[in-house]
């Protein structure tokens, strides 16, 4: 066994580990980089980049087969192949991450494929090799599919995230289990490319963690869509043969399908990191961090482990915190106060802090107004596609909005304004003596405001 004296270890490289460790090496620190897979993680290989392709493609298809009703005839017969391409060419370079490894060592970081466990305070094990890293060690391992404990699912070849993204060819039909951020996504892009979509969620709704109307539109624009939802349902038991999946649901029924896409959660990836030897639970779902990021003596850790939402904007977010403490630099701490989340369905569903449901169980005195998108000017003139809302919550004791949602086409780019609002508690009072320009998606803020009342 070697035993190497460095600065800082990063395991894990997923978009923040990468970033993180890219500015220590920048900075001068000799930085050693561990990762069991591919560096960037999921976001580009398996998770936003290319589902975003998708997305990006399945909106294509929805917008032709609007324009016969704005613009006369328009045909399109969809293709999966222009999107397999651009996922393997252009997104992933066929799953090979040469480009961000280069880009680590350019900036003097040491980069290592490798199974990294920690070895008690300030110390990994990779491979053979153990490094003593002098400021300490950053975690960032990220998740992987969570399984769900359906009997028989285990022997079968069902798909997750991992392996959607890289079809080439389409299967006729197929089985969602799981209506979170994923499933939704997912489903929406192979119904529109032709493909008959079943979704199974166990929750009583779509993205539950959005606000319930922000679910139920959602679900008229899938019946819309051709996408069958089936919800507070669970898959009980799986069985696959001639290339065919049978699951019967706990409700009686039973499905067959040519695949099922698993998409029921995350597994953290934090088994088997030696995490016992540094004082902390190996069988917790997250690592608990203060606001710098600290975990416990000279660690850190940041991204989805840390449990504050399983975003790529977040795991950036807490890696430059995180990196200005391990470089001693002090700045503003980590708050999670507005925290934004996109989900990429046509329409996009966004939301910013607190749900109304949320608000109201932190005891805040709760003020709602929402507006109905479509019926606003550029709703009306937009016409198909055009379903959307704005809900504003309000701390009413205080004048400032504490959570927003928007779903409508552009909803996440919309809900900017509304993340600054909440992000700076900006007061009600003010936004309502701004000028809205018309007839924007985003004057419809205008109306949910006015809809709080006086
Ligand atoms: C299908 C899908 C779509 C998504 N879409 C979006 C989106 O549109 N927007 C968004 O903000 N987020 C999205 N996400 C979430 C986003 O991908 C993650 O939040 C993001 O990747 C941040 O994760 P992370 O930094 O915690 O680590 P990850 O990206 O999970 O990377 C962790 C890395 O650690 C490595 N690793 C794990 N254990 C070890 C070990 N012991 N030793 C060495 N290496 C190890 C892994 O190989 C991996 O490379 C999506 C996720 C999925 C699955
Ligand atoms: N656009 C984005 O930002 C984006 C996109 C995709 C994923 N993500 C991130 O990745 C995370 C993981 O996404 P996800 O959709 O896998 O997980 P999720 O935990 O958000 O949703 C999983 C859903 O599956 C359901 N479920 C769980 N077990 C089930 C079972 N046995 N049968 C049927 N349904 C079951 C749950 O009720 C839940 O609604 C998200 O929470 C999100 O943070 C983000």
């Amino acid at each position: 066994m070697t035993q190497h004296e460095v600065d800082l270890v990063v395991i894990g490289a997923g978009p923040g580990g990468e970033a993180l460790a890219n500015g220590a090496a920048k900075a001068g620190l000799e930085v050693v980089v561990v990762d069991r897979h591919l560096v960037g993680g999921e976001c580009p290989y398996y998770g936003c980049i290319p589902t975003k392709m998708m997305v990006r493609a399945s909106d294509a298809v929805a917008e032709v087969r609007r324009a016969s009703s704005l613009a006369g005839d328009a045909s399109i017969v969809p293709s999966w192949a222009p999107v397999a391409t651009r996922i393997d060419e252009d997104a992933t370079t066929h799953w090979d991450d040469t480009i961000a490894v280069d880009r680590l060592q350019d900036a003097g970081a040491t980069v290592r494929h490798g199974v990294a466990r920690l070895a008690g305070v300030g110390t990994v094990e990779v491979d053979g090799d153990t490094y003593v890293a002098r400021r300490g060690v950053v975690l960032n391992t990220g998740t992987r599919p969570a399984v769900p404990p359906v009997e028989g699912l285990e022997g079968t070849p069902f798909w997750t995230n991992r392996d959607a993204v890289r079809v080439t060819e389409l299967p006729g039909s197929l089985v969602v289990i799981g209506g979170g951020p994923i499933g939704c996504e997912l489903a929406q892009v192979f119904a529109r490319f032709g493909v008959r979509v079943t979704v199974v969620q166990h929750g009583s709704r779509l993205l539950e963690v959005n606000e319930p109307e922000a679910s139920e539109l959602l679900a008229q624009v899938f019946a819309e869509d051709g996408i069958r939802v089936l919800t507070s349902v669970d898959a009980t038991r799986a069985a696959y043969a001639d290339g065919a999946f049978t699951l019967e649901l706990s409700n009686g029924e039973r499905l067959t399908a040519d695949k099922v896409l698993v998409a029921a959660g995350r597994t953290p990836n934090l088994d088997d990191l030696g995490l016992e030897t540094v004082g902390l639970d190996p069988t917790a779902r997250t690592i608990p961090v203060d606001e710098w990021l600290r975990a416990g003596e000279k660690l850190w850790a940041i991204g989805d482990v840390t449990g504050h939402g399983a975003f790529t904007h977040m795991s950036m977010y807490q890696s430059a915190i995180a990196l200005r403490d391990v470089l001693e630099q002090g700045g503003e701490p980590a708050r999670y106060h507005a925290v934004p989340h996109v989900t990429f369905t046509d329409p996009e569903v966004a939301g910013v802090g607190m749900t109304e449901q949320a608000a109201r169980d932190a005891g805040l005195n709760v003020r709602t107004g929402s507006t109905d998108l479509a019926q606003s000017s550029r709703g009306f003139t937009h016409g198909p596609g055009g379903h959307g809302l704005v809900k504003v919550v309000e701390d009413a004791d205080r004048g400032v909005l504490v959570g927003a949602t928007v779903v409508g086409p552009a909803g996440g780019e919309i809900l900017g304004f509304l993340a600054v609002a909440v992000h700076a508690e900006v007061p009600v009072a003010t936004l309502r003596t701004m000028i809205y320009a018309y007839p924007t998606f985003h004057r419809a803020i205008e109306s949910a405001l006015a809809d709080l009342g006086d």
